[in-house]
């Protein structure tokens, strides 16, 4: 039995099973109550006395290092990100693990004074701060010199963009140099953010990509250039959004911002007039001004040199991405065949017009498939449903590639190869989506998923085998962490032969592979794994994954055609015939990059990928997943070779506003990443 006296501080067992923090007040009447952290009330009495027990001092008032909590476990954790979060502290260590808690407001904390203030200080001297952390990745760069990373993580909403773009505002101050460079860096984000966030339920500027944007330094310290990767761009939300969720900002932005000439020559009007803009029946983004942002888009457009030609070429796309999805098929029926027109519009023309292609050509490669025989290419008549699906498709295409040209157009600018001899050094930030569990999910999330299972082992890599490794090494008395070797997952997903992504990779290439065949073998090869989860029946097309961070089951209809990947032969001819030199352009470096990578034995899909090797793999085009599992197998080189620093994010509510004291919306979006990725955080250096 604890004696309690008004004013003490104790732990209250919780139906969550997460005990919580409470305080001992006495009644009018003189009995000992207990109001706990979420306010409820209740009586001392000898029925639940039995729930409570003390609070280590550590716990009351919270510490900035959750390393010396007390009361070192789960309740102690949350506890003092919440009343840190309250009294408007949003930072917190886990050792030299940075902990954000999004404040949703403005704090005056990121001023130049701020900057002056952290900078040269060791880390854990001044109050815990994304700035500290900058500073640290900078010192320890030139001070080791070597390169170091910076991996931002947590869910949708939860702050990463917003702490990436501080690492780089402290970067760009303690470098010094106020530079052209320097500048030409910062200002790529408005056009990635044009072009890559978007309004979600979860969060109004939702990065729809990934990134790792690796800044690069001289040996003074000086910003001297950078690089951006970009991974798996969202290309489903340029044709359809979810209830409140709206297209790119680029779309609404310029709609706002061109001038009334401009949108005339496009032939443009409103947000509201067109379907790609409207599915998510949500136009416009409070707090967001379309105008002012087009503006900032122009103007940044204008730092990373591309030129007007290069701007208006861009919006003529953009337009005619906009008049495609106005473009209306009749069903018809030709030789006893479901087969559609082109209703004539103004739209259609205009698409036409912008893309530079012929009406004639445009009309038959969204109305009919080529198809080849034994001999010869025969056209067969599409549905309408058909032609809608191949429209959007070509539509994501042009977008998809749109973005990867203005990516690399940006490299070209902030990238500078470096001068001969000098030495290098460099910081890299990574800011890419969080691990994904939805009521539906799809092929998209089994590869965010799988990038997270990749950088979790890099986490539990560095955090734990490295450490445990050492203390063996130096004969230093430990006691042995348990943690979640995640190996089996990975191995389950990529690695060991026919593995999941490699099954998958194979059914795509297969003409007559559809999901159902690739579900099947799935279930062959791994019905006995205690990783996967076969569907519960035969029509059933769920499967599931048993993740780091719990099981997310996948619906496998559609993941062939989105890991192909691929356009029609005659939407492909098609471009081949415009005089759109930009258009032209996209397709080609796409095209040459394939052609490249079937070449280049090191860019093809990896053998440990793929199920069948030899000369049959080489004439391959890569898939969606392959493409990004190189990507990912590069960045992992990359990491590997850096000193890692890690921000786990937060998002204290789902109301995207300040300070809402709901405890269990903390403690749910922690409890998002498993009893081993929270314990990780406490246990690391
Ligand atoms: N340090 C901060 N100070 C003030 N506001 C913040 C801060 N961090 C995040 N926010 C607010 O939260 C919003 C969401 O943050 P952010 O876009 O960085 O999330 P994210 O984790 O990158 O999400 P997504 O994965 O959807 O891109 C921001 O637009 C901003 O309003």
């Amino acid at each position: 039995m604890v004696l309690l006296r008004k004013g003490d501080h104790v732990w209250v067992d919780s139906s969550s099973g997460v005990p919580v923090g409470a305080e001992i007040h006495l009644t009018d009447t003189g009995q000992l109550q207990l109001i706990d952290d979420e306010g409820m009330e209740q009586l001392i009495t000898k029925k639940n006395e039995g729930i409570i027990r003390p609070m280590h001092p550590t716990s009351v008032n919270g510490v900035d290092d959750m390393i010396r909590l007390g009361d070192l476990n789960e309740a102690g954790l949350l506890r003092n990100l919440l009343v840190r979060h309250r009294e408007g502290i949003i930072y917190t260590y886990t050792g030299s693990i940075l902990v954000a808690v999004n404040p949703y407001q403005l704090l005056p904390i990121y001023t130049n004074e701020q900057v002056q203030l952290y900078t040269d200080r060791r880390l854990g001297e001044l109050p815990p701060h994304v700035f500290a952390l900058a500073d640290s990745c900078f010192f320890n760069m030139r001070r080791h010199r070597k390169n170091q990373c910076c991996i931002i993580s947590g869910e949708s909403g939860a702050g990463k963009t917003e702490s990436t773009k501080l690492m780089l505002q402290f970067l760009a101050s303690v470098s010094g140099q106020h530079s052209w460079i320097e500048q030409q860096i910062l200002e790529a984000n408005p056009i990635l953010e044009a072009f890559g966030n978007a309004k979600t339920v979860r969060n109004d500027n939702s990065s729809r990509f990934g990134k790792y944007i690796d800044i690069h330094f001289n040996k003074g310290g000086a910003i001297e250039g950078a690089q951006i990767e970009q991974y798996l761009l969202e290309k489903s939300r340029v044709c359809r959004q979810a209830p409140e969720e709206r297209n790119y900002h680029i779309f609404y932005c310029m709609l706002m911002g061109m001038t009334a000439e401009q949108k005339k020559i496009l032939s443009l009007g409103n947000a509201s007039e067109y379907n790609y803009l409207t599915m998510g029946k949500c136009t416009t983004c409070e707090g967001r001004d379309d105008l002012k942002e087009y503006a900032h888009f122009r103007s940044a457009m204008k730092i990373l040199m591309f030129t007007e030609n290069d701007s208006w070429e861009i919006s003529k796309l953009l337009a005619a991405l906009l008049h495609l999805g106005n473009v209306d098929f009749e069903a018809t029926i030709l030789n006893n065949l479901e087969s559609c027109d082109i209703l004539t519009s103004s739209h259609f023309n205009m698409a036409t017009k912008l893309l530079e292609v012929k009406p004639k050509a445009l009309e038959a490669s969204l109305t009919q498939r080529s198809l080849m025989t034994n001999r010869e290419s025969v056209s067969k008549p599409l549905s309408s449903a058909q032609a809608m699906d191949g429209r959007d498709a070509f539509v994501k295409a042009i977008y998809g590639k749109l973005f990867v040209w203005i990516v690399e157009k940006i490299n070209n600018v902030i990238f500078k190869p470096p001068p001969e001899g000098s030495a290098r050094q460099s910081i890299g930030l990574l800011d890419i989506f969080g691990f994904e569990n939805f009521t539906q999910n799809s092929f998209e999330q089994l590869c965010i998923n799988f990038a997270n299972e990749q950088l979790q082992q890099f986490f539990v890599k560095h955090v734990f085998k490295l450490e445990q490794e050492e203390y063996t090494r130096e004969d230093i008395v430990w006691k042995h962490i348990t943690f979640n070797d995640n190996q089996r997952t990975l191995d389950l997903l990529a690695n060991k032969s026919l593995n999941i992504l490699a099954l998958i990779d194979e059914e795509s290439h297969f003409p007559k592979g559809t999901d159902t065949t690739m579900l099947n073998k799935m279930n062959q090869v791994h019905a006995k794994s205690q990783i996967y989860i076969p569907p519960k029946s035969n029509h059933d097309t769920q499967f599931g994954i048993q993740h780091f961070a719990g099981v997310v089951y996948y619906n496998a209809k559609g993941f062939l055609e989105k890991n192909r990947d691929a356009l029609s032969s005659d939407i492909n001819q098609l471009v081949e015939t415009s005089s759109n030199k930009l258009l032209k352009q996209i397709f080609q470096a796409d095209l040459s990059s394939m052609m490249k990578n079937s070449y280049n034995p090191k860019l093809l899909i990896t053998p440990k990928s793929s199920l069948r090797q030899g000369a049959d793999t080489k004439k391959r085009v890569l898939t969606l997943s392959g493409q990004f599992r190189q990507s990912l197998e590069s960045l992992m080189k990359t990491l590997a070779v850096c000193q890692p620093y890690f921000i786990r994010c937060i998002k204290p509510n789902d109301f995207k506003k300040p300070m809402v004291k709901n405890k269990r919306e903390i403690y749910e979006s922690w409890a998002q990443q498993s009893t081993e990725s929270r314990r990780r955080s406490i246990l690391a250096p």
